[in-house]
């Protein structure tokens, strides 16, 4: 197998609803995904459907199964933080690694320690005295000593204060990703995960509007940072975006502009919060900023 995901054409729809439309992608072993799209974009939806949960149209396949059919199968190699994760709060943190330890034959008790270890959090609290961020270290202690293929994340550190996003993604490439497994995380936080991220899958409206690599955004996108009398010249190119950079204008293009264009301007690195912006933005939205 060398995907770890196949997905083709997926769709999904709550009632008249559609949550996702014709959805197709691949991740191969060894990558940090974000899944990015803005609230309602159909993350959540994609994250259950790759998990199990959730029946889509269309072909999938998550670790050589079809998730739905075979979900009990699939959770022995994969792991799965979702956006609604709760731990019993009358619970200790030891007394988690115990009943983890019974549950999932590939988790190890003692590399749950180890992580936890990391952590401000001992064995000895109970989930109901510890903080959010405290909660979601724990909780990731808990599923990265599962050892998987994949882990999926949704939306893992919403809620959390900055130093504890921080630790959190410090603790999961630190002591999860090996350069063999793959996780896929969905956030907001567009900014804070660019460095983090080997790739990037943007939804909007239930439909993929990108899906690329850190790597080659520099190489596809142009991003040209321009004297405001250039703007007409500028806009001309139909640039995917126009926006600000330290105070002068820019224009984000989808490949190389023409000669003409690109001498008006220097070149910049597109970021993704920019692309983020520039694909899902609804077009009104854009003509109206403008
Ligand atoms: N159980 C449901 N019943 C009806 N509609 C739903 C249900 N769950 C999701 N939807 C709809 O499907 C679409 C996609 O929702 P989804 O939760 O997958 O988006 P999301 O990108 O995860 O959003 P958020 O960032 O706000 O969590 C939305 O329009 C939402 O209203």
């Amino acid at each position: 197998m060398t995907h770890l995901i196949e997905a083709h054409n997926l769709s999904l729809h709550y009632g008249r609803k559609a949550a996702l439309q014709e959805v197709s992608f691949t991740i191969p072993p060894g990558r940090v995904v974000g899944l990015l799209g803005h609230n309602g974009a159909g993350k959540t939806s994609l994250m259950k459907a790759m998990v199990g949960t959730k029946a889509v149209k269309g072909e999938l396949k998550v670790l050589g199964l079809d998730p739905h059919a075979h979900r009990a199968e699939l959770l022995q190699s994969l792991c799965y933080i979702p956006d609604v994760a709760v731990l019993p709060r009358w619970a200790r943190a030891g007394d988690l690694i115990t009943l983890m330890a019974g549950l999932q034959p590939r988790f190890s008790a003692d590399r749950a320690r180890a992580l936890l270890r990391r952590t401000s959090v001992t064995e000895r609290d109970k989930v109901k005295h510890l903080s959010k961020g405290m909660v979601t270290q724990l909780h990731l202690a808990l599923v990265a000593a599962i050892d998987a293929r994949l882990m999926v994340l949704d939306e893992p550190t919403l809620g959390l204060d900055v130093m504890s996003r921080k630790s959190f993604y410090e603790m999961l490439i630190d002591e999860w990703c090996d350069g063999e497994r793959s996780v896929i995380i969905s956030t907001h936080q567009v900014e804070e995960v660019e460095t983090l991220l080997s790739d990037v899958i943007m939804l909007d409206e239930g439909r993929v509007v990108l899906n690329i690599s850190l790597a080659e955004i520099d190489q596809r996108f142009v991003a040209l940072s321009h004297d405001p009398e250039a703007a007409d010249a500028v806009a001309a190119g139909h640039p995917l975006l126009r926006y600000r950079v330290q105070g002068r204008p820019a224009a984000l293009f989808d490949g190389p502009p023409p000669d003409t264009i690109s001498q008006l301007g220097q070149r910049l690195r597109p970021n993704l919060v920019d692309l983020f912006m520039a694909l899902t933005r609804k077009p009104e939205i854009q003509a109206r900023e403008a």
